[in-house]
C-alpha cells in the first residue's frame, strides 16, 4: 500500500525513521566488532546470525546479550566489571569498522528522495549511540535529510519507550495523526503506538527473530520503495 492511499488527506507531514535494520543494514560491522570483543576477552566468538538477533535496544544491551550468551554464569561483581570492560572494548572496536561493510537497504534512496522532494520532514530515531549514527549519517551522505536526529543516549528514555518519538514531534510541531514511523522492530512498533502515530514495518530487519506481524503495525513492506506512490 501506499503512503497517499495511507493518509485519506495525502502524505503524512512527518516520517520518523529507525537505522539498524531498517534503512542500514548493520549487523556486519557490529557482529565484527562483538566478535574482537569476544577474542580480546577470550570468549566464543558469536557471529552475524546470533548479533542479528540481539541488536534493537541499543549497544549496552547488545554486549549484555552477548556476555550472557558466552559467559558461564558469575557473581554480580564479577559481572559488572566484565560489563565495563566488554563495552569499553566493544565501542572502540565498532568506532574502527562501523562503515566497512554495513550497507543502505534497497529502496531507501528512493524513499528518502521521494519525501525530500514532497517536502516532508524526516526525523532519524535510533537506538545506537549518537556519535555512531552520526558518523553513519555522515558515512551514506543521509545527513541532509534529516530535520532532527536522536540517538539512543540523546534523552533519557529509548525506544520502546515513546519518549523520543514524541519529542521529535513535538520539535518539529507536528502532530502524532501526522506522523509515520518506520521500524524494522518490536520496539519501533511499541515506541510509535504509545506516541499515537502510524508505524510501518519492513520485514528485512531485526525483529529478534519474530516477524514483525506478531506486533501489529499498520502497514508491511519488503521494500521502503513500495511506500512511494
Ligand atoms: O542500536 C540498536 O540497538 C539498534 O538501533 P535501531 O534503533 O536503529 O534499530
Ligand atoms: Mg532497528
Amino acid at each position: 500500500m501506499q503512503l497517499s492511499e495511507f493518509y485519506n488527506a495525502g502524505l503524512p507531514r512527518l516520517v520518523l525513521f529507525d537505522l539498524d535494520g531498517t534503512l542500514l543494514d548493520s549487523v556486519p560491522d557490529l557482529a565484527l566488532a562483538i566478535d574482537r570483543m569476544l577474542a580480546a576477552l577470550a570468549l566464543p566468538l558469536a557471529g552475524q546470525s546470533q548479533v542479528r538477533n540481539w541488536v534493537g535496544n541499543g549497544a549496552q544491551m547488545l554486549v549484555k546479550r552477548a556476555l550472557a550468551h558466552s559467559v558461564a554464569s558469575s557473581d554480580n561483581e564479577t559481572e559488572s566489571d566484565l560489563f565495563d570492560q566488554a563495552f569499553a572494548l566493544f565501542l572502540h572496536h565498532y568506532d574502527q569498522c562501523c562503515a566497512e561493510q554495513s550497507r543502505l537497504y534497497p529502496g531507501v534512496q528512493d524513499l528518502l528522495s521521494f519525501l525530500k522532494d514532497n517536502r516532508i520532514s524526516m526525523g532519524l530515531v535510533t537506538n545506537k549511540p549518537i556519535n555512531f549514527t552520526e558518523s553513519l549519517l555522515d558515512e551514506f551522505d543521509l545527513r541532509h535529510f534529516f530535520a532532527i536526529v536522536l540517538g539512543g543516549d540523546s534523552l533519557t528514555e529509548k525506544k520502546p519507550h515513546p519518549m523520543p518519538l514524541s519529542y521529535a514531534m513535538e520539535q518539529l510541531d507536528v502532530s502524532p495523526l501526522q506522523t509515520l514511523m518506520v521500524g524494522d522492530s518490536r520496539s519501533d512498533i511499541k515506541a510509535a503506538q504509545a506516541a499515537g502515530c502510524r508505524v510501518a514495518a519492513v520485514t528485512y530487519g531485526y525483529n529478534h527473530g519474530e516477524p514483525v506481524s506478531a506486533y501489529q503495525p499498520d502497514l508491511i513492506v519488503d521494500n521502503l520503495a513500495e511506500l512511494i506512490s
